[in-house]
């Protein structure tokens, strides 16, 4: 396996750029892009090759299955996007049959490989990419919460005025509308919210909070609503999770990935922080969580886990 080779499946809006991103990052050597619209994927990677001389070396170009022969990441980005009024629950039956059109020939080439879902609802996908392909759990990651979570460190960043760096908070659950923000843990730099809302002179209310949740939760369907799709925030969040399983970073990061025995259900994929180094998912960390937080943890693994028993899986 050669963590220096990604694919990317799926070269729409997420695929192109989360290409972009990575063929910029100098993490790779190669980069393949590979969709059914074959011409989508030349276009993308002749216009992205043009910008390597302005990076590093990096070989993107279009590609067939059998390019895939020892690729250490694969991006799965392909299938249906929400249109407005759509959740992403809505693309489950469209996007399941273009996952397992796709599965068994990435297998077939590259069986060692980890495979990153993006394609939404990511984590149901996820969970079917797993029991599908056979790999170990450690090796089939979706992206789950890392992009809520950005959301979510961005928005109290700016109601802070203070570096989103600096804002440690997880948003956890689903990738979509049961999700929820851990506030009892969220801190600035270690400063729990209330005593960094005094030091800022800002208030520091349930409504704020909830006013910052509902933005975070709601944030894909603003966007989707303003300009059709949503890319740059996903495409930075699949960079960020590739980094850490290419350089072996040992990061903590919200993604999703098959838990067992937890939250209320035998077996489910939730976004959780979890760490990520070279062989994927290392750890899945169980976050302190206040009575209510558990709750809404296990009502959002129910959620899905009816959708799973729905299908039979
Ligand atoms: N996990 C996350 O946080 C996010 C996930 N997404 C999801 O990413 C997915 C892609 O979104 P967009 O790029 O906006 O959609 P898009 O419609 O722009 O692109 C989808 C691409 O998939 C290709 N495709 C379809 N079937 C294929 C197959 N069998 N093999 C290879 N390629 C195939 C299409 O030709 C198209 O180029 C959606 O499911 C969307 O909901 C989007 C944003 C954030
Ligand atoms: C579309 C989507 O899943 C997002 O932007 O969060």
């Amino acid at each position: 396996m050669n963590l220096q080779k990604c694919a990317v499946i799926g070269t729409g809006f997420v695929g192109a750029t989360a290409a972009y991103t990575l063929a910029t990052s100098g993490l790779f050597s190669e980069l393949i892009l590979l969709d059914v619209n074959r011409a989508k994927a030349e276009g993308e990677a002749a216009d992205i090759s043009h910008g390597v001389s302005f990076a590093q070396p990096c070989a993107v170009h279009a590609g067939d299955y059998q390019d895939l022969k020892d690729c250490g990441l694969v991006i799965l980005a392909a299938g249906a996007n929400q249109k407005p009024g759509e959740t992403r629950i809505d693309l489950l039956h469209r996007n399941e049959v273009i996952l397992k059109s796709i599965l068994d020939a990435v297998l077939a080439v590259a069986p060692d490989c980890i495979l990153l879902v993006v394609s939404n609802p990511v984590d149901l996908l996820t969970y079917l990419a797993q029991k599908l392909s056979g790999l170990p759990a450690c090796r089939v990651i979706g992206t789950g919460t890392v992009l809520d979570t950005a959301r979510l460190k961005y928005l109290v960043g700016q109601y802070l005025q203070v570096d989103s760096r600096n804002v440690h908070a997880f948003i956890i659950g689903e990738h979509g509308d049961s999700e929820l923000a851990v506030w009892s843990s969220a801190n600035v730099s270690g400063m729990d919210l209330p005593d960094y809302c005094r030091i800022a002179g800002k208030e520091f209310s349930q409504s704020v909070l909830d006013d910052i949740y509902q933005n975070v939760r709601d944030a894909a369907y603003h966007i989707i609503e303003g300009k059709g799709a949503t890319y740059y925030g996903i495409g930075m969040a699949v960079l960020r999770i590739a980094r850490a399983i290419v350089r072996g970073e040992r990061s903590v990061l919200p993604v999703s990935s098959v838990i067992q025995g937890r939250y209320g259900v035998d077996e489910i994929c939730l976004g959780l922080p979890s760490v990520l180094g070279k062989n994927g998912i290392e750890t899945v960390l169980d976050l302190p969580l206040s009575y209510e937080e558990r709750k809404r943890l296990e009502s959002s693994a129910a959620k899905l886990r009816t959708l799973l028993d729905q299908m039979k899986i």
